[in-house]
């Protein structure tokens, strides 16, 4: 009988198609080895750089877990890698377009894979990343394929964005949630890219998908999930799977490799003492910016392990065009030695987050970042730099109350003063309402933990998930 069930589930075969940027390679990569450990066979679909980067990234998984996994080079045509912008009028990293534009060619390798797939398959399940939605229309047309969504933002993002674009009657929301849903941030996306997603219609209205998948959980926003499914798109004839944290919850054991240095110096560390600082992969500061922060996390006394690193180019292993250097103040980073660390290149985020020794994140609020600290009951500074980060923020400080603002959406254009970022870090690390903040995210990190893990409700809906497209 285990054997026949086994069968069963080798005969489907999932692809993931996810779309060109760290953020949303790294999701789709810990879902496929999520499934591939349960005994799907997984194929992941991109672009040659992009798939040698999500690999080499990779946090929370032995190496080795790679293996299972069919991996698939799709070319596309030769795309400038043009440097990010410091100076442009808005954080948006619209050098990434000219890949993304690039990313559009997939289309024609696609549909060989998903032929080659469905012809070998009982069933193809394509999970595709919505700014890639020509992938789910293709799968569409094929007898055997289902296509599942997959959302790299919480339901919170759909939600409030929803409230501010749509021209039909938005959808009614219960009044506790009414004011923090509704409000509406500027300028998160550029018009260049608006453009592209217009222009190709990379997010038709009406795909023909077969439900969405999550990297959310019940804990973090089980109400707003609910909301969601309430949206007419998926009401009655659509299941949406809360299946997140995607990340591996357990502290990462490493791989037996050298550990990074920052790893060391944590260690040598008291407990919730150190501040981690980090803002992704696509966004750059300007260099007064950095100056501030350095002088704020001096002056606020704390420890500190700053990321100190422009956004990634559209390929992160080509030259690229010109490169800065981002200067720090006079003789710094020996000024702070033993009590701040600044690191250039790679951190190992999610190992940071996981070290006892670690107390808060000033964060831009990507969504991996969002999730990866809340699994881990770590309290977030929030500075939100562009997209789905504004919300975030707001749900984060505002909706679940374990982190603070530390930069305001509406001052995005100033440059904060030290002074300011000194607060903040005071406020989450030191002060009276950090300890409430700090206690929260704790509680909230213990329900998250225990959704992703055996009898939580993430995997629940991940098993139901699984059954569903084995069936
Ligand atoms: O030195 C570093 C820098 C980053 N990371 C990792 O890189 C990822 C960054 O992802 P995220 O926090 O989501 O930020 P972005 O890279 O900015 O992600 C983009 O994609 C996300 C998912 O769609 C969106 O939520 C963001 O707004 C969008 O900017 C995380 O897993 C981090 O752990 C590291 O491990 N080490």
């Amino acid at each position: 009988m285990v054997l026949v069930e086994a069968m069963q589930v080798q005969e489907v075969a999932v692809v993931m198609v996810p779309f060109a940027a760290q953020g949303h390679l790294n999701q789709l990569l810990h879902l496929s080895l999520l499934l591939s450990a349960r005994g799907l066979a997984v194929h992941y679909a991109a672009p040659p750089s992009q798939i040698r980067q999500a690999k080499s990234r990779l946090q929370g998984w032995q190496p080795a877990a790679l293996h299972a996994i069919h991996f698939h080079d799709l070319p596309i045509p030769p795309f400038s890698t043009p440097p990010p912008d410091p100076n442009a009028a808005t954080k948006f990293p619209n050098h990434l377009i000219p890949l993304w534009e690039s990313t559009l060619q997939l289309r024609s390798p696609l549909i060989s894979l998903f032929h080659s797939l469905s012809a070998v398959s009982r069933r193809l399940v394509v999970v595709y990343d919505p700014l890639l939605s020509f992938a789910a229309q293709e799968a569409a047309t094929l007898p055997n394929a289902e296509v599942y969504g997959f959302h790299c933002v919480p339901a919170f993002f759909h939600l409030s964005y929803k409230s501010s674009v749509q021209d039909e009657p938005a959808q009614p929301k219960p009044k506790h949630l009414e004011a923090i849903l509704c409000q509406s941030f500027d300028d998160c996306f550029t018009n260049e890219f608006l453009e592209f997603v217009t222009t190709h219609r990379v997010l038709p209205d009406s795909i023909a998908a077969d439900g969405g998948l999550m990297n959310t959980c019940r804990p973090i926003e089980g109400e707003l999930v609910d909301l969601l499914a309430e949206d007419p798109f998926y009401r009655g004839k659509k299941k949406l799977f809360a299946i997140g944290p995607l990340n591996p919850v357990t502290t990462p054991k490493g791989d037996g490799g050298r550990r990074h240095a920052c790893l060391e110096w944590l260690d040598k560390q008291p407990p919730a003492s150190v501040v981690y600082v980090s803002f992704g992969t696509t966004s750059t500061m300007l260099d007064e910016q950095i100056n501030e922060l350095a002088i704020g996390f001096q002056r606020s006394g704390q420890r500190f392990i700053w990321v100190l690193r422009d956004a990634d180019i559209g390929d992160i292993y080509a030259e690229c065009e010109e490169s800065r250097e981002r200067k720090l103040p006079p003789d710094y980073e020996r000024k702070v030695e033993g009590v701040g660390m600044v690191v250039r290149g790679w951190a190992p985020q999610l190992e940071i987050l996981a070290h006892p020794a670690t107390g808060g994140f000033m964060s831009h609020c990507g969504w991996n970042s969002c999730m990866e600290s809340l699994s881990m009951g770590v309290p977030v500074m929030a500075w939100p730099m562009h997209s789905d980060q504004p919300s975030n923020a707001v749900l984060v400080t505002e909706f679940l109350k374990v982190g603070v603002v530390a930069r305001e959406w509406a001052r995005r254009k100033e440059i904060l003063p030290a002074g300011e970022i000194e607060e903040s870090i005071k406020r989450v690390m030191v002060s009276q309402e950090g300890q409430e903040i700090r206690r929260r995210a704790k509680a909230l990190g213990n329900a998250v933990r225990e959704a992703a893990s055996e009898g939580g409700s993430s995997r629940a809906e991940l098993d139901s998930f699984i059954a569903h497209v084995s069936r």
